[in-house]
């Protein structure tokens, strides 16, 4: 049974349809990634899940609790991340994860929780003088003092640098190995395909597309690409009488070949029976940048 179902979401602002139509389930102890544009309805979806925003339609279910009769009790077992300007600027850092733990009947260790997230330090460090990286950890530890069983992260590594953002990322698989099912929502297509278990593509309100990274990208039928140099006696029609090759382009010793399916091992295998060396072989995979693109008709950057 999965522990978050959502069925035909709609939600309008006046006139505005922000979302329409919106069905999506997400498993137990799965990362469920929600990706999209900006203004796609990322956020009205999650925050209509967590009970803050009421739809205009359809049904929602979490953990078999409806989030807006069943509120209270939904709050002991759902997570979610704090937007930033939501803490008093002289709160601690310690005192704010023993606050929240207060709101509920039973709740995480703060102090291991600081520990955890790598901001033991900064315990008495008030909220204010935390860099951005250490408030977004603090964010998460605050999602997590209530022992939830889930966790919605919005925009969980916006404004922070690269090696921070691959910290947070090590950290939320540890989370989810910890046995909490992660609802992230993104607009990072590497951020996304590093750590979703699943992804719904969301576009004007609507959910594109929803599978796997690698169901995503394969069901955008998108070409693959296979460059590398080879000896001026190489007999290109064997390649090209390939099913999985669609093209052969040569320039001097350089060959570019595009095709489908498993086109790296047809053509590594042909080369390898008549043995041709192939030098600087590279492969260009389709990525799920490029499946957005593909299966939305639009891409994720303004
Ligand atoms: N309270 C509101 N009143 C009116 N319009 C709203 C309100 N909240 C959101 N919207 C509009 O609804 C649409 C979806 O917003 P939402 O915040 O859900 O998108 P998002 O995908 O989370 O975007 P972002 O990545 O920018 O956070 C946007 O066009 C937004 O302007």
């Amino acid at each position: 049974m999965p522990i978050i179902d959502v069925k035909n979401l709609h939600k309008r602002y006046g006139d505005k349809v922000v979302l329409d139509d919106v069905s999506f389930s997400v498993e137990e102890g799965e990362i469920f990634g929600i990706l999209g544009p900006n203004g796609a309805g990322k956020t009205t979806t999650v925050e209509c899940v967590e009970g803050l925003r009421v739809p205009d339609g359809g049904t929602i279910s979490v953990l078999g609790l409806d989030p807006r009769r069943d509120r209270a009790e939904l709050r002991e077992n759902l997570g979610a991340q704090l937007q930033e300007s939501a803490l008093p600027g002289r709160l601690g850092a310690g005192e704010a994860l023993r606050l929240y733990a207060s709101f509920y009947r039973e709740s995480a260790d703060p102090d291991e929780l600081l520990e955890m997230l790598g901001i033991a330090d900064q315990r008495d460090t008030q909220f204010r003088r935390l860099s951005g990286g250490q408030k977004q950890r603090l964010s998460i530890a605050l999602a997590l003092v209530g022992r939830p069983r889930v966790a919605v992260l919005d925009e969980l590594t916006t404004g922070l640098d690269p090696q921070a953002r691959r910290t947070t990322w090590d950290l939320i698989e540890r989370v989810r190995d910890s046995g909490v099912t992660i609802v992230l929502v993104t607009h990072f297509m590497d951020e996304a395909e590093r750590l979703c278990d699943r992804l719904a593509l969301v576009d004007g309100g609507r959910i594109a597309a929803l599978d796997t990274p690698g169901g995503l990208v394969a069901r955008a039928r998108l070409e693959q690409r296979l460059t590398f140099r080879a000896p001026h006696d190489l007999d290109e029609q064997v390649l090209s009488a390939l099913p999985e090759v669609t093209a052969v382009h040569r320039t001097g010793t350089q060959v570019r070949i595009t095709g489908q399916g498993n086109l790296v091992y047809a053509v590594t295998s042909v080369l390898a029976r008549d043995h041709v060396v192939a030098e600087d072989l590279r492969v260009e995979r389709s990525s799920l940048d490029d499946a957005f693109v593909t299966l939305t008709g639009n891409g994720l950057r303004p």
